[in-house]
């Protein structure tokens, strides 16, 4: 089935932004965002840079494997449920993004324009999540600046480009999850993304690739004490071209913990979730609780 995916016009006036956000987040959990001012070739720049980057031999792609998740620069494979061979169905580079001087000199420096791509992308997607931020927040009624008074340094940025070759098959690549993030913002060359109804158990697909896409994360989850609720995804692609996506992930300080707004709480009588900070996430994933069988991340907040 396919997904419907509510529209967030940013050219609107700010009334009208928050009202929709409001209604996709409560009922959805994403949704598409146009009029973002990201133009197409600096879109495409970052798109292309994926793709020349997984094109590179094994061996330059090596330099950077690790599976230690602390690392603010990585590459990895794998991510859906296929036997054998996992590197046909998913590859990633991880890149830390803020403050992006701290960084830029870690990021690969092939491909030839791979950092001058992507730093563009990277610095104009930051700019929309600082924008985002402040009308998540007023949708909550916490006012504009809740989270980007606390973003504004050192807040989290990773982007995650993901690639995906050309399958006869749909396979699953990449599979269930919510993000850690806050929220995510989604830029993806072709469909293959599915986002869970939870309604009636259904995974549905997102037809539409162009433009941006932003899912709720477990952080927003935490923030509006479950208000909104971290939607639940995963990739699951065949095609005759290979598919790239980019995800950017924005988060508090690596080290701030993200907690239920205390006024929402308030109202509900009862915090749903415990604080927790992206470093918590982190060793949560490097950690036995991660096994297949056990807690999500967010399910793991919900028990103190
Ligand atoms: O490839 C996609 O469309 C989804 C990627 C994703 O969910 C992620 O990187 O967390
Ligand atoms: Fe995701």
């Amino acid at each position: 089935m396919t997904a419907y995916v509510p529209v967030v016009d940013l050219s609107d006036d700010q009334d009208e932004i928050v009202n929709d956000i409001r209604n996709a987040c409560t009922n959805y959990g994403y949704f598409k965002v146009i009029n973002h001012g990201i133009r197409s070739d600096v879109r495409e720049g970052a798109l292309s840079a994926g793709e020349d980057f997984f094109d590179l031999s094994e061996d330059e792609k090596m330099e950077y494997l690790s599976n230690d998740v602390e690392r603010p620069v990585r590459y990895g494979t794998g991510g859906g449920n296929l036997d054998g061979d996992v590197r046909s169905c998913r590859e990633f580079i991880k890149l830390y993004a803020n403050p992006i001087e701290d960084y830029i000199e870690m990021w690969p420096d092939e491909p030839e324009g791979f950092r001058r791509r992507m730093r563009k992308y990277a610095k104009h997607v930051r700019r929309l999540a600082m924008t985002l931020a402040e009308a998540f927040t007023e949708s909550l009624d916490l006012g504009s600046s809740h989270l980007t008074s606390q973003m504004e340094d050192d807040g989290m940025h990773v982007i995650t480009v993901n690639g995906y070759p050309a399958n006869d098959e749909p396979v699953l690549s990449l599979s269930a999850h919510s993000d850690y993030s806050i929220f995510t913002i989604l830029l993806m060359n072709n469909p293959g993304l599915e986002v869970l109804d939870r309604d009636v158990d259904e995974w549905m697909s997102i037809s539409e690739c162009d433009g941006l896409l932003v899912l709720v994360g477990d952080h927003l989850e935490v923030l509006s004490n479950g208000r909104y609720r971290g939607v639940v995804h995963r990739a699951f692609y065949g095609g005759d071209e290979s598919r790239i996506s980019i995800a950017s992930f924005h988060s508090l300080p690596l080290y701030t913990k993200m907690k239920p707004a205390p006024a929402l709480v308030a109202e509900d009588n009862k915090k749903k979730y415990r604080s927790s900070s992206v470093q918590d996430f982190l060793e949560f994933l490097a950690s036995a609780n991660n096994i297949s069988g056990g807690d999500t991340y967010i399910e793991s907040l919900r028990k103190y």
